[in-house]
């Protein structure tokens, strides 16, 4: 095989009370990675290079060792002495520092076209570990609640990090996601988490992160959307980095199932309720005057083609 194209998610974490935890992977928006051997080597003898198109692409470094597939495909071949040359080009459908995981949407879809690629018959848990590598360079830590997701698909659960413990449920809902236009690195939104929180906020969000849990697995949308909302530790810090977010809460909150930031931001999520979507879309488009995406929870990457 000589060359591997794949799919990979957009993704949602947090999703509340679940900081570095939750996940979820989006239909859209997405990226498409392609992986190809190539026989000779480079002027700078470096065995991977990249290229990139798309969303912004000219801010994000094709530099192996700052680019998050560079650092993904790099250590995959070091670990499976790998001696091909390998071009990696990125097809960027997600914007990068839009809290929507561009840049874990790379790392998933790299470390899925390497296994393809080379026939390492790696598991998801694998996958979602050598992807996780990325982040930290993205995000200045591998969490792994973008990167999970966007392996596993669904709604995914980070329940441990050493080792590092994936839990997955395949749900099906929509969502309702505004991109407003405004830039926030996940490493500076990162830096606004207090190290140190009051037990009856840890407390809070224990309680309300079971909940979803609970409501996932009875079907029930609108306890998911409501507990969504009621996250007491990270929200109220990163919120005053949206304008207009909290107006906007308070606005929707009785015609969306739940809201909430999603990642680190600015990109927000929401569960629609059929009957309020135009009115939310319109609220939505009056404060941000941004791109919408009405999508569903999907599936994690996947293999377009190989030859
Ligand atoms: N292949 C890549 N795709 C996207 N971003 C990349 C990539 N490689 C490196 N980066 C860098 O990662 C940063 C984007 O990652 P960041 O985590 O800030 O945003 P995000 O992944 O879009 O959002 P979030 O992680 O909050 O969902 C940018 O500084 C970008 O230059
Ligand atoms: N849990 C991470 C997700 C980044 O998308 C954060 O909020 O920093």
């Amino acid at each position: 095989m000589k060359m591997v194209k794949v799919c990979s998610p957009g993704t949602s974490a947090n999703l509340g009370p679940g900081y570095d935890v939750f996940g979820l992977a989006l239909y859209e928006p997405y990226d498409t990675i392609t992986v190809m051997k190539t026989d000779d080597s480079n002027d700078n003898d470096n065995k991977i290079t990249i290229t990139m198109e798309g969303e912004k692409c000219e801010e994000i470094p094709t530099d192996v060792d700052k680019n998050t597939a560079g650092v993904v495909a790099k250590k995959m071949m070091e670990d499976f002495d790998i001696s091909d040359n390998i071009h990696i080009h990125i097809e960027k459908g997600i914007k990068p520092g839009s809290g929507l995981g561009s840049s874990s949407a790379s790392c998933a879809g790299i470390a899925v076209a390497m296994n393809e690629l080379f026939d390492l018959k790696l598991s998801k848990l694998e996958l979602t570990q050598y992807a996780s590598l990325g982040e930290a360079v993205a995000a200045g830590a591998p969490h792994a609640d973008n990167v999970a997701p966007a392996i596993f698909g669904g709604f995914t659960m980070v329940v441990g990090y050493e080792p590092l413990e994936i839990l997955h449920t395949p749900v099906e809902f929509e969502v309702l996601v505004a991109l407003p236009n405004i830039q926030i690195p996940t490493k500076e939104a990162r830096e606004l988490v207090p190290k140190n929180i009051p037990i009856k906020d840890m407390v809070n969000n224990v309680g309300k992160a079971c909940g979803m849990v609970y409501a996932l697995h009875t079907n029930n949308i609108e306890l998911f959307g409501k507990y969504m909302m009621h996250d007491a530790v990270v929200e109220p810090c990163r919120a005053p980095l949206i304008e207009g977010y909290s107006e906007v809460k308070e606005k929707v909150k009785d015609l969306v199932y739940g809201i909430t930031i999603s990642g680190s931001g600015p990109a927000i999520i929401s569960l629609p309720k059929k009957e309020h979507i135009l009115e939310v879309k319109k609220i939505f488009k009056e404060t941000w005057n941004c791109p919408i995406y009405y999508t569903k929870v999907g599936p994690g990457a996947y293999v377009l083609e190989s030859k």
